[in-house]
């Protein structure tokens, strides 16, 4: 993650220029390509916001010529045109009015539509990406970026973009109606767009940094929170909670220096607003009164012209508000847009191969691999596992096992050299292919929420509820199943359907046996069962394996006696290779092991 892409810059806050125009660029395409199917919708807000603004702008033109024209012609018992001023002020106020309206819902239907397009691309995306990314990167991060990025964005999108973009109209056009009733005051008007951005330009450059900073810390305190509560075992275990009650408190504090400084910037820009509108107000005032005097300025149009000008900056101080709220969604943006950005590594191949039936044999030839770009883990790894070999791996504690196993089930790809089932590379396999013929069982045996048959059902989903029973049935997990409150009916997470560590291995057997697979991988680390589960268990495990290809990473005796071939493993490489008997009249590691197990038994 050293690229420079993807998320590899997340927690820098001051990016250099190139970087950060980098950023931006990658912020933007995300959004053209969120807005780009609702290009049509699109159009007719802007249509519908520039007409409604115009609309709104006529108010004063209407005030002055009533004032100055209209109640003259009254005066002299002419109605007409005040009647025309009226009309003309009721078909602009209800043009501004309905359109407007319609604008908020188009608004509405744009934002929510852009915002359930990215909520869904973020969670496909981070599925997909690859277990690698997935262990660097926290799953406390993944919420933050999934929860409090994205609300950032709801809060902007929600109501943020169309008074901005309204208001911008609106200045707009109610300064070029300043313009046509009188340009010196156009001027004063058009000067004080000066201080105004040169306080745009200062508040931008510090609240940046400052927002940037709060998605980092934000994205740090979620995380602590959840890596807490996701080990609250590990937790209570090494009485961890006041330490974590510490740096929580840390991290949190950091959050609120972090909101007061933003607050802070926002403190100076709205108030700075606010006078400069005013003192706006007041030139108009001071350099009009004198005109009126002198007779070059209608009293009228100077009224018109002091609504005008203080109606000129009322949106200002909305946008100010929701620039603050840009400031903080595109730093969401900009974290969300490098987390999409990352390359979901094992991918399906464009034209993949199809394997209909598989019979189980599985070939590495040259092997080498590495986590990343670590160091090498597997160097030319050779070995060849003929169809329904039931192989048990053995090996000291970082041997390569499990490294072993993820490579067949590809939760990643070889760096040279080939990993082949049934002779087509498993790197080129159709996923569905892949997922139906190889099945990994892990030793942690996930239960998803829903019920226990549910989660058999999984192995193959459209089983049928016979189906289900028959593969409990065979793993020998019906009898417990059925004893729980609502049979396979019970709910996983509710109170009654908490399972055993023992049931849920049998369980996770059920589903692996219902899936039926050519390739088994188990990682079977039993050390929580007691010894009927884990006779139990070990009577589902025979049955499973049945005779199809199994790569057991063994931490049993009993598993190893009953496996074809034992392989022990260490540093990455094959060291003794046999079937059990060979390997304990071999006299070598393996015999030592099986010695030191029938010791342990005794
Ligand atoms: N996700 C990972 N990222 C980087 N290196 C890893 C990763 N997983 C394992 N390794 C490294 O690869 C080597 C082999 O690890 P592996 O998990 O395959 O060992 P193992 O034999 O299964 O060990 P154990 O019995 O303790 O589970 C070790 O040096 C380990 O540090």
């Amino acid at each position: 993650m050293s690229t420079g892409y993807g998320v590899s810059n997340e927690d820098d806050i001051d990016l250099g220029k190139t970087e950060r125009l980098r950023v931006r660029r990658r912020s933007m395409a995300l959004l053209a390509s969120l807005a780009s199917p609702l290009h049509r919708m699109l159009w007719l807000t802007v249509v519908l916001v520039v007409i409604s603004n115009a609309a709104q702008a006529a108010f004063p033109l209407v005030i002055a010529w009533a004032i100055d024209w209209a109640l003259p012609a009254l005066i002299s018992n002419n109605p007409v045109p005040l009647g025309i001023a009226s009309g003309a002020y009721l078909v602009s106020a209800v043009i501004a009015g309905v359109l407007l309206g319609w604008y908020n819902l188009c608004t509405a239907k744009v934002s929510q539509a852009m915002l359930l397009d990215l909520r869904l691309r973020v969670f496909r995306h981070t599925q997909r990406l690859s277990l690698e990314f997935h262990e660097k990167y926290t799953s406390g991060r993944i919420i933050s970026r999934q929860t409090s990025d994205l609300e950032t964005l709801r809060e902007l999108l929600d109501q943020g973009v169309s008074q901005l973009v309204s208001g911008i109209f609106f200045i707009l056009f109610t300064l070029i109606s300043i313009f046509v009733l009188d340009w010196r005051s156009g001027l004063i008007a058009t000067a004080a767009g000066i201080p105004i951005t040169v306080l745009f330009i200062w508040y931008q450059k510090r609240s940046e940094l400052v927002y940037r900073e709060s998605r980092v810390v934000s994205a740090r305190l979620i995380g602590s929170f959840v890596e807490t509560m996701t080990g609250i075992r590990a937790v209570k275990a090494f009485r961890r909670e006041s330490a974590n009650d510490e740096s929580y408190a840390r991290l949190a504090g950091e959050y609120r220096e972090n909101s007061i400084r933003s607050i802070n910037l926002f403190g100076v820009l709205q108030p700075g607003l606010v006078l400069i509108g005013n003192l706006t107000v007041a030139a108009v005032l001071l350099t009009g009164g004198f005109r009126v005097l002198d007779g070059s300025l209608a009293v009228g149009t100077l009224v018109a012209l002091l609504l005008a000008s203080k109606r000129v900056f009322q949106p200002v101080e909305n946008i100010a508000m929701f620039y603050s709220s840009l400031q903080a969604a595109t730093a969401a943006l900009e974290k969300v847009s490098g987390l999409l950005e990352e390359d979901p590594g094992v991918v399906e191949p464009e034209h993949p191969g199809r394997l209909e039936v598989a019979h189980g044999a599985i070939d590495f030839t040259g092997a080498v691999f590495g986590y990343g770009d670590g160091p090498v883990v597997m160097e030319r790894f050779d070995l060849s596992i003929p169809a329904g070999q039931t192989v048990a791996v053995v090996g000291p504690t970082g041997a390569g096992k499990s490294t072993l196993a993820k490579l067949i089930a590809r939760f990643y790809d070889l760096r040279s050299g080939s990993l082949t089932l049934d002779s087509v590379p498993i790197s080129q396999l159709a996923n569905a292919d892949l997922r139906r013929h190889v099945v990994m069982v892990t030793q942690e045996a996930f239960l998803f929420s829903g019920s226990v048959g549910e989660n058999i059902a999984l192995g193959r989903p459209g089983a049928s509820d016979e189906e289900i029973v028959l593969a409990a049935r065979a793993v020998g997990a019906h009898e417990f199943i059925s004893s729980l409150p609502e049979g396979y009916d019970t709910d996983v997470n509710k109170r009654g359907g908490r399972v055993s560590a023992g049931q849920r291995q049998l369980i996770s057997f059920a589903r692996a046996f219902l899936a039926d697979p050519a390739v088994l991988i188990l990682d079977e680390a039993t050390s929580s069962l007691d010894l009927p589960s884990e006779r139990a268990v070990q009577r589902g495990l025979e049955t499973l394996l049945g005779n199809r290809t199994a790569l057991i990473i063994a931490h049993r005796l009993s598993t190893v006696e009953t496996a074809d071939r034992v392989l022990v493993v260490d540093g990455g490489r094959i060291v003794e290779d046999g079937s059990p008997a060979e390997l304990v009249a071999a006299g070598g590691r393996f015999a030592r092991l099986h010695g030191a197990w029938k010791d342990s038994l005794s």
